[in-house]
């Protein structure tokens, strides 16, 4: 493989001992082409995430780039991405062959195959110090998408990376493939039935009426037919059975696998996931520890649910239930309705900024228009300004027919609700501020500006000015979003405990009589409430289910992370419910070094955050890189 491309590298004219090609594409295009690659960079980076995950602090670097080589994101040890800058392994930049002669990148979207290419096998001098390794990712048709690379110093090479990537390239084209499938009928298969649910199951898609439409790479290997030949069958000519014995078999809810036999006589095991209107018969019902795919369903469902909540719960009326500090910022807030000032929220996390953000849209003139919420936290940097800003038609060569409407203009007539303003990449935040200040956008690739009308509000749970200090955050940008700066009080200070839990019962319970006993009632007023009235929320719920017709909640009805919690406060230790900054200080040896500290505070916000480290990396302000490099294991 690497003789051929090298012969390909000479051919393209290119020479050895050339410097390379530094080039990258303007950043336009590249917001282009991570928009185009939209699906396969949206899938591709949880995959990336846990893959860099496996090879943290070894001088790697995990790369993605469209079908033609061009990088759309990599992630690495920084000490490393320092080294690969200077090669241009950075977004934006070609590592085709045709650019950079043998590479890992270039030589599998070439071959159409996994590929290696260690130290002096690359083509060009100036990449010798590398070991890369590649695996292309197809889509459902068989067309190269994309191509994930692990690239390193060379002394770092390692056997095993080979197969990380192979690995991790398959579980991405598996979710692009159910992505791309969501609404057809998907069929699970293997021939052993404890490799279904792994990256080992062949999935397969048909039509409602059963006709075959595609199948993944193992499904293809399985099914042991071109795609082209298998495009020809129908669920009853592969396995002999109509469709509609699917559907039979999971009304009987019977929870076992079924047994299918294949066009070929070979035996599979095999589970199927119905079209989303059927959702009540899916599969995933039957087993009690349900598999992944079941997780986005019941996180909809939860998310639907929150969102009925919310619309109840939204208006400023409705919010003020006695506390002081509430009905002092209430107050506050009712002065500005209407009026054309910007609104910043602050407060902790889950202390009602977006439901209060909604309610003063819902008691505003504007209430008629839309309430649009942008969450820059859970945005990647790279497609918020295509997320805020749009694109025009056809505005770039190649790109896509029908163009976007960004938020800020899907808001005209309404409020704009930008969430973790903080979190707002520095570049974007003189485009924000100049929309803000000409009340005008101009789509990306235009050039021409449409007018807006927005009322803005915007929240952070982080110190705007310690990151104007540091910064990251623009002090004009800044005074132009204060126009009223309101605190929400964490639920811990506030006096309103009892009103709250009394509406919040009212809504969860929908009109069933609930009631909390006097000693639950006491641990909710001594429990500190890291997350607020979302924590409030959640444990309300769960407790309602659990209380069944008995209408008290009494300590056997809360969750047992919660008791654990409460007991680990009466118990004196400093658990989860105290500031964790404070707990660590008092309970670190005064040998302790900055160091220790500093992990030793990122594992106990860990614990508090139960492991999750996007929601560790925020409540402590650093990057999630930062949280891997010190806590290696995670
Ligand atoms: N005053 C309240 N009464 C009842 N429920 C509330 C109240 N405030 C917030 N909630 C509920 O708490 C949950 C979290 O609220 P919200 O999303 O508004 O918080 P947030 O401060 O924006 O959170 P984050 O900082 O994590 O984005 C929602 O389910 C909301 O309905």
């Amino acid at each position: 493989m690497i003789k051929e491309s090298r012969e390909r590298s000479v051919a393209y004219g290119l020479t050895e001992s050339a410097i390379p090609d530094f080039s990258s594409v303007s950043r336009t295009d590249l917001t282009l082409a991570i928009e185009q690659n939209r699906v396969l960079h949206t899938h591709a980076l949880p995959v990336m995430e846990t893959l860099y995950e496996q090879i943290i602090n070894t001088h790697n670097m995990v790369i993605l780039t469209d079908a033609h080589g061009l990088i759309v994101h990599t992630l690495g040890d920084d000490d490393f991405l320092e080294k690969a800058n200077r090669v241009a392994l950075q977004p934006g930049v070609a590592w085709s062959e045709q650019s950079k002669g043998t590479n890992a990148i270039g030589t599998a979207i070439a071959e159409q195959a996994p590929a290696q290419v260690h130290a002096n096998e690359h083509y060009l001098i100036a990449n010798h110090f590398l070991t890369c390794s590649a695996a292309p990712i197809f889509d459902s048709e068989g067309s190269v998408i994309g191509v994930l690379d692990v690239t390193g110093d060379q002394n770092s090479f390692h056997k095993h990376t080979m197969g990380l990537v192979r690995m991790s390239a398959q579980m991405i084209e598996n979710q692009v493939f159910s992505a791309a499938y969501q609404d057809a009928i998907t069929l699970h298969f293997h021939s052993r039935p404890e490799f279904i649910g792994t990256l080992m199951e062949g999935i397969a898609a048909f039509t409602q009426g059963g006709r075959f439409l595609s199948a993944n790479r193992s499904g293809l290997f399985q099914l042991g037919l071109p795609l082209t030949a298998l495009k020809m069958h129908t669920f009853s000519s592969l396995f002999g059975l109509p469709v509609s014995a699917l559907f039979d078999h999971y009304r009987t809810a019977a929870p076992v696998f079924l047994n299918l036999c294949m066009h070929s006589g070979v035996r599979v095991y095999a589970r199927a996931q119905l079209h989303r209107a059927n959702m009540f018969f899916q599969a995933d019902q039957l087993h009690p520890g349900a598999s992944e795919r079941s997780v986005p369903l019941q996180a909809q469902a939860a998310q639907r649910v929150e969102q009925q909540a919310t619309r109840r719960l939204s208006s400023l009326h409705y919010l003020n239930t006695g506390d002081v500090q509430i009905a002092a910022l209430i107050d506050k807030v009712n002065k500005v309705l209407g009026r054309d000032i910007a609104i910043l929220v602050t407060g902790e996390t889950g202390t009602g900024k977006e439901l209060l953000a909604q309610a003063i849209h819902n008691d505003s003139p504007r209430a008629n228009g839309p309430f649009v919420a942008v969450n820059c936290a859970s945005i990647p940097e790279t497609l918020i300004e295509s997320e805020l800003f749009g694109y025009e038609d056809g505005a770039f060569t190649g790109a896509r027919k029908k163009g976007s409407v960004g938020k800020i203009l899907q808001a005209n007539g309404g409020t704009l609700f930008l969430d973790e303003i903080g979190d707002m990449p520095l570049s974007l935040q003189a485009r924000l501020l100049r929309v803000l200040q000409e009340r005008m956008v101009t789509p990306l690739g235009s050039s021409r500006s449409i007018p807006v009308n927005v009322a803005l509000i915007c929240a952070t749970h982080r110190n705007l000015r310690e990151l104007i200090a540091a910064g990251v955050f623009r002090e004009d940008l800044y005074y132009r979003l204060n126009g009223l700066v309101v605190k929400l009080p964490p639920l811990r200070e506030r006096s309103d405990l009892e009103v709250v839990i009394e509406r919040l019962i009212a809504t969860e319970a929908d009109g069933t009589q609930c009631t909390v006993s006097a000693a639950v009632m006491e641990l909710f007023k001594r429990h500190n409430w890291p997350g607020n009235c979302r924590q409030l929320t959640n444990l309300l719920r769960t407790a309602i289910v659990m209380v069944g017709d008995d209408r008290e909640i009494r300590r056997e009805h809360l969750p047992d992370d919660f008791l654990d919690d409460i007991e680990a406060v009466q118990r004196g230790e400093s658990g989860r419910s105290g500031p964790i900054s404070t707990q660590v200080a008092v309970s670190m040896p005064t040998s302790a070094t900055l160091d220790d500290v500093e992990i030793s505070l990122i594992q106990n916000a860990l614990a508090a955050h139960g492991g999750n480290i996007s929601a560790t990396a925020r409540a402590l302000g650093v990057s999630r890189n930062k949280i891997y490099r010190k806590i290696p294991q995670q």
